[in-house]
């Protein structure tokens, strides 16, 4: 892919290695359509999600979170490459200054502007997600890739709310939120064995990554670069380009769960 990589330079953002030194399954990589494996037992990702779990969204000085009451088995992910079942955490998006990137994984090194991630942890193993982003198999985040295209109206309802979380810290309840509705309606995936993207880049991750992205409109991605990384009273810093560069895939196979 174009080579804006940093190789194993300081993170423009974090100002901490971009690179965990001896980090074998860092995220996000380039998904190389003809180097994946067609898995026929990798079953069909279940998803079963309460809207009612729905509690708020902040700015939490990196991106927004949507973030979910997880105390039982509420809004849950099982089946696909996973052997049990993971609970709904939260779920935020990685953007672009401009249209042309903004995207954390890639495709053909194809970079889309937006990335949501829906973030779950493994509640059979660990009785936190606190405990369980420490752990191999702790978490699994379903990516999905964000195209420009017609306004996504489920989406909409939080683009209505982010003007009240423009600064850092900020918070604003929310209502019902059924976060299915900015999934595509296509079943396929690709999956691999990766970390989080943001510190503490921890490799507990099963990334499952959508095949086909979701529409946005314009305006609504806009609205999405209104918001700030800095609180209130500070020197005001656009939240933009909040993506980590790509990894290198070290001997990792990235699977699909089509042929
Ligand atoms: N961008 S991510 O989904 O890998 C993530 N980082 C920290 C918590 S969730
Ligand atoms: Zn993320």
């Amino acid at each position: 892919c174009a080579s804006y990589r940093l190789r194993d330079g300081v993170h423009p953002l974090w100002q901490s290695p971009i690179t965990i030194p001896g980090g074998r399954r860092q995220s996000p990589i380039n998904i190389q359509w003809k180097d994946s494996v067609y898995d026929p037992h990798l079953k069909p990702l279940e998803i079963r999600y309460d809207p009612a779990t729905c509690l708020h969204m902040w700015n939490n000085g990196y991106s927004f979170l949507v973030e979910f009451e997880d105390s039982v088995d509420k809004s849950i992910i099982t089946g696909g490459p996973l052997e049990n079942n993971y609970r709904l955490k939260q779920f935020h998006f990685h953007w672009g200054a401009v249209n042309e990137w903004g995207s954390e994984h890639t495709v053909d090194c194809k970079v889309f502007p937006a990335e949501l991630h829906l973030v779950h942890w493994n509640s059979c193993k660990f009785s936190s997600f606190e405990e369980a982003l420490m752990e191999e198999n702790g978490l699994a985040v379903i990516g999905v890739f964000l195209k420009l295209g017609a306004n996504h109206s489920g989406l909409q309802k939080l683009v209505d709310a982010l003007p009240s979380i423009k600064h850092k810290d900020a918070l604003v309840e929310l209502d019902e939120f059924d976060p299915s509705c900015l999934l595509p309606s296509c079943p396929d995936y690709w999956t691999y064995a990766g970390s989080l993207t943001t510190p503490p880049l921890s490799e507990s991750v099963t990334w499952i990554i959508k095949k086909n992205a979701v529409e946005v409109d314009e305006d609504q991605l806009e609205v999405f670069r209104m918001l700030l990384f800095t609180p209130s009273g500070e020197e005001e810093k656009r939240m933009v380009d909040n993506f980590r560069p790509l990894q290198p895939i070290m001997d990792r196979t990235v699977r699909s769960s089509f042929p």
